[in-house]
C-alpha cells in the first residue's frame, strides 16, 4: 500500500470524483457515513454519550457537520461550535444547510471557551489535509482548551495542527486525539513516533477512493500488510498479499533453502546467539552453522541440535572467520562483542564475502565506530540498526522526519537495504524507496527481540528463491506477525524473545501464498 502526500490526496479526491462521476459533496457524505459507522460500532450498545463537534472552515469542518447530521439522525445526542471564520469551503456551505435545526449550533469565543462537561466525546473537524500553515490565534486557543480539557477526542483525518507529510514546529499547538480515522490511506504522518500523542490509536476508513490514481501515483512511501482477502475482482476470494513466501516444491531440497552462517555469541551474551540460530531454523533455512567463541559450543549443540556449530578458538569471542565457501548468506552480530579481534573478523567478511549478508547489533557497532569499512559494504547488505546504531552509523536526526531522509540517503549512498527497527519498522531499499511495517506490538520491547529479527532475516536471504527486498520485507512482516500470535497467550508484559521464535513458523505459513 501507498503513502501519498497531501498534495497528492487532494488530487486523489479530484481524480475519484472524475472517474466515478461524483460531486464533492458526494464524497463528503462518504466519508461522513464511514465516521457514523465508527461511533455505531464504538457507542452503538452501551451508554451514549453526548457529542461535541468542534467544525473548522473547510471541508474538514464539512466533514463534521455532516457527521452531525448522521449522528442526529440516528438519535445521538449532538452539538457542534464552529470556529470563527470569514469564509468557507463550499461543501461546507452544503453541509451547514442541510444540518438539522434541532442540532445546536454556537460559534466558539475563543476568549470565554466554557469547559467541556465530563463524559462528552469531542470531534476534532477543525482542519485535516488542507492544513497551510501552524495553528496561531483562534484556532489554536481552541485546540489548547481542547487538550486542556482531556476528554476522549475523535479526530476526524487528522489530528488539527498536525501536517500530513511534514513536521510542525515544536511550540505549535496540535490536538491530541484518542483516535484518528482517516480516509483512503494511512497520513506518513501517523506511522511517527513524535506524532503518536497526537493521533492516538489510527484506522482507515475505505470511501472509494480511485486505485487507479493511487496506482500511478510516484512516492517514496509504502506500507508491508498482512494479506488482505479480495472479493471484489475475484470470485471465489483468494487473498492477496504484499510479499510472500513461495509454498515449497513437492520434491523440494534443502540446498533451494541455502546454508547459513552465523557468527554471534561472546561471554556472557550466547543467548543472543541461540536466539538468532532458533529464528534461522523457523525461517526455514536448509543447514545453518553457526560460529561461536569457544566457551558457547556446548551451549550452542544443547540448545541447537539442528545447528552446526563451530566453536572458535577463543573462548570468550570470536577471532577468526571461518571458509565462506558453503554458505549461501552470512549473519553476524547478535552479542558479538566489540573487541578488535572480531573487528578484524568483521573487516574480513566485508572484503571477501561474495553471498548476502545481515549485519546487527554489535557488528553495527563496530560499523558505527570505524566508519570506513561502510566503503567495504557488498551491495544489498541488509542492516539492521535500531534508533540509536543508526545514529552511530550516520548522525543524530533533528526529528523523525530528518531521520526518515537520512535512511534513504544511507540506503541509497551505500546500496544496501536498512531496516530502522521499532514500531513501524521502516525498510530504506537501495532506490530509495522505504517501507514500514504494520504487524508487531510493544511487547516486542524486550531484548533478544532484534537477534530474532536477524536470525529469520539470514534464513530469508539465504532462501535461493527469494529477491534482496522482498526477503526483507517478509522478514520484518513475519517478525511482527509472530509477535502478534504469541501476544494473545502471553501479554505483553509476558512476551519473551523465544516466544517470537516459536511463532515464526505460524507466521511463515499464514504468509505462504
Ligand atoms: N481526502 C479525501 O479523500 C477526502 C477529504 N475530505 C475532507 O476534506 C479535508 C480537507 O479539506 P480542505 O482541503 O478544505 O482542508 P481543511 O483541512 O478543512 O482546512 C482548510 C481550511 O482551513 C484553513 N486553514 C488552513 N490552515 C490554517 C491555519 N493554520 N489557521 C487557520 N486556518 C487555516 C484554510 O484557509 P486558508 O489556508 O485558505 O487561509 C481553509 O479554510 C480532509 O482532511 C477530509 O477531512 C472528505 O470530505 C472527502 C474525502
Ligand atoms: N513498540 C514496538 N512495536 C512494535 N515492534 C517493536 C516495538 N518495540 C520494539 N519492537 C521490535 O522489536 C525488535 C527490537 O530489536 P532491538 O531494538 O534490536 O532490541 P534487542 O536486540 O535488544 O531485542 C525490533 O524488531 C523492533 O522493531
Ligand atoms: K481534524
Amino acid at each position: 500500500m501507498k503513502i501519498l502526500s497531501a498534495a497528492q490526496t487532494r488530487d486523489l479526491d479530484q481524480a475519484t470524483m472524475q472517474e466515478q462521476g461524483i460531486t464533492s459533496v458526494e464524497l463528503m457524505e462518504r466519508a461522513a457515513q464511514a465516521l457514523s459507522a465508527w461511533f455505531y460500532e464504538q457507542y452503538g450498545y452501551g451508554e451514549i454519550p453526548e457529542i461535541l463537534l468542534l467544525c473548522g472552515p473547510g471541508n474538514n469542518g464539512g466533514d463534521g457537520l455532516a457527521l452531525a447530521r448522521l449522528l442526529q439522525e440516528a438519535n445521538f445526542r449532538v452539538r457542534v461550535a464552529l470556529l470563527p471564520a470569514d469564509k468557507h469551503s463550499t461543501d461546507w456551505q452544503h453541509n451547514r444547510q442541510r444540518l438539522p435545526r434541532a442540532v445546536p449550533v454556537a460559534v466558539l469565543d475563543p476568549a470565554n471557551l466554557l469547559p467541556i462537561t465530563k463524559g462528552t466525546v469531542v470531534v476534532d473537524a477543525l482542519f485535516g489535509t488542507g492544513l497551510s500553515r501552524p495553528l496561531t490565534g483562534a484556532a489554536a486557543a481552541v485546540v489548547q482548551w481542547l487538550n486542556e480539557a482531556h476528554a476522549p477526542v475523535l479526530a476526524i483525518d487528522l489530528p488539527s495542527g498536525l501536517f500530513a507529510d511534514q513536521p510542525q514546529p515544536a511550540d505549535s499547538p496540535v490536538v491530541r486525539a484518542t483516535h484518528t480515522v482517516t480516509f483512503g490511506l494511512p497520513k506518513l504522518a501517523m506511522l511517527l513516533p513524535q506524532n503518536a500523542a497526537f493521533v492516538g490509536e489510527w484506522t482507515v476508513e475505505d470511501i472509494g477512493l480511485s486505485t487507479a490514481f493511487i496506482e500511478q501515483a510516484d512516492t517514496p512511501w509504502h506500507l508491508t500488510r498482512l494479506p488482505q482477502e479480495t472479493t471484489i475482482i475475484t470470485n471465489p476470494p483468494r487473498l492477496l498479499y504484499d510479499v510472500s513466501l513461495p509454498r515449497r516444491d513437492k520434491f523440494a531440497y534443502k540446498n533451494t533453502f541455502g546454508h547459513a552462517l552465523l557468527l554471534a555469541g561472546s561471554q556472557g551474551k550466547m543467548g543472543a546467539a541461540v536466539l538468532a540460530a532458533g529464528a534461522c531454523l523457523r525461517g526455514g533455512v536448509g543447514l545453518l552453522t553457526v560460529a561461536v567463541p569457544g566457551g558457547g559450543y556446548d551451549i550452542l549443540q544443547t540448545t541447537r541440535p539442528e545447528a552446526m556449530c563451530l566453536p572458535d578458538k577463543h573462548a570468550d569471542y570470536i577471532t577468526e572467520l571461518p571458509d565462506l565457501a558453503p554458505y549461501q548468506a552470512v549473519g553476524i552480530g547478535p552479542g558479538l562483542g566489540q573487541d578488535a579481534a572480531s573487528l578484524a573478523v568483521l573487516r574480513q567478511l566485508l572484503r571477501t564475502a561474495k553471498v548476502p549478508l545481515v549485519l546487527d547489533a554489535d557488528a553495527l557497532n563496530l560499523l558505527g565506530s570505524h566508519r570506513t569499512l561502510l566503503k567495504l559494504l557488498p551491495p544489498d547488505t541488509v542492516l539492521t540498526p535500531h534508533v540509536g546504531e543508526f545514529a552511530r552509523l550516520t548522525e543524530k536526526a533533528r526529528d523523525d522526519y530528518h531521520r526518515l531522509e537520512l535512511l534513504r540517503t544511507f540506503a541509497r549512498e551505500h546500496r544496501c537495504i536498512v531496516v530502522l527497527k521499532g514500531a513501524y519498522t521502516a525498510v530504506a531499499d537501495r532506490d530509495g524507496q522505504l517501507y514500514f511495517n504494520t504487524t508487531g506490538n510493544p511487547g516486542m520491547a524486550s531484548g533478544g527481540s532484534g537477534d530474532v529479527l536477524t536470525g529469520l532475516l539470514l534464513a530469508l536471504r539465504a532462501d535461493q528463491r527469494l529477491a534482496p527486498l522482498p526477503a526483507v520485507r517478509l522478514a520484518v512482516l513475519a517478525h511482527g506477525h509472530a509477535a502478534d500470535l504469541a501476544v494473545q497467550t502471553t501479554g505483553e508484559a509476558g512476551l519473551v524473545a523465544g516466544d517470537l521464535v516459536a511463532h515464526i513458523g505460524p507466521a511463515l505459513r499464514d504468509l505462504t501464498a
